[in-house]
């Protein structure tokens, strides 16, 4: 769908460089998704992976895979291209579908409206579970007791409930430090 030179706002890679690979298709359908332009996969002609590697490898040594949901579609051919010119590659997933691809880096965001298959669990280096409402926080208990015990747990306010939110998750982590803060920093940044 596009393609961007960043810097990573969310999760444990905040604050890093890294080029975006935004692959289109989903059909999770999470009401406050903050790119419903790539839900329909048919609005998005495919681009030759070859294209995507060689603009890729000009910008940085860290891409990251993300959608839409990139799961939708297998991912064997783009990361081990990919990672034949030597770049690490990360993966933004709802983990809805079976996990294709070879992932350095695996950040799971599971949905209440399609959990994640078993071995996006076991995959995952970090968790990161959106809190749009207070039951969130329950969603995010139940996601953490099925995710390996090395996986990294984060919380992250939903964009547009931001200024409610982000009080609750900042006492929630004082409370439980087992969980991290994780914000949108791009969106304060005003970058993509
Ligand atoms: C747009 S999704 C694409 C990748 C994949 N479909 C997923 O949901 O993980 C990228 C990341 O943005 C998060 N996200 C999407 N909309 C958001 C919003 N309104 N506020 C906060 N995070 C959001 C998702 O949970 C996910 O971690
Ligand atoms: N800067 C920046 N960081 C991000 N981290 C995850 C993103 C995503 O949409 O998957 C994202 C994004 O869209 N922009
Ligand atoms: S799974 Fe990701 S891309 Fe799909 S609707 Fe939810 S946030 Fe958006
Ligand atoms: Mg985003």
């Amino acid at each position: 769908m596009e393609e961007f030179y960043t810097i990573q706002g969310e999760g444990f890679h905040t604050g890093t460089a890294a080029y975006f690979i935004r692959v289109g298709g989903c059909d999770v359908g999470c009401h406050w998704c903050d790119v419903k332009e790539s839900w329909d996969a048919n609005l998005h002609p495919p681009t030759a992976t070859s294209e995507i590697v060689a603009h890729a490898r000009q910008y940085a040594d860290t891409v990251v895979v993300t959608g839409g949901e990139p799961l939708t579609w297998d991912m064997s051919v783009l990361t081990s291209e990919l990672k034949s010119q030597g770049m690490r590659v990360h993966i933004e997933t709802s983990g809805a579908y079976p996990v294709t691809g070879n992932w350095d880096w695996f950040c799971l965001s599971p949905k209440k409206t399609k959990l994640p298959v078993d071995e996006a669990y076991d995959c995952a280096d970090e968790l990161k579970v959106i809190i749009h409402n207070k039951h969130d926080f329950i969603f995010a208990e139940q996601q953490a007791e099925k995710v390996n015990v090395n996986a990294i747990l984060f919380l992250q306010p939903e964009w547009s409930k931001r200024e409610e939110m982000t009080p609750l998750i900042v006492d929630y982590v004082m409370s439980n430090p087992k969980w991290r803060v994780s914000l949108q920093t791009h969106k304060y940044l005003n970058i993509p």
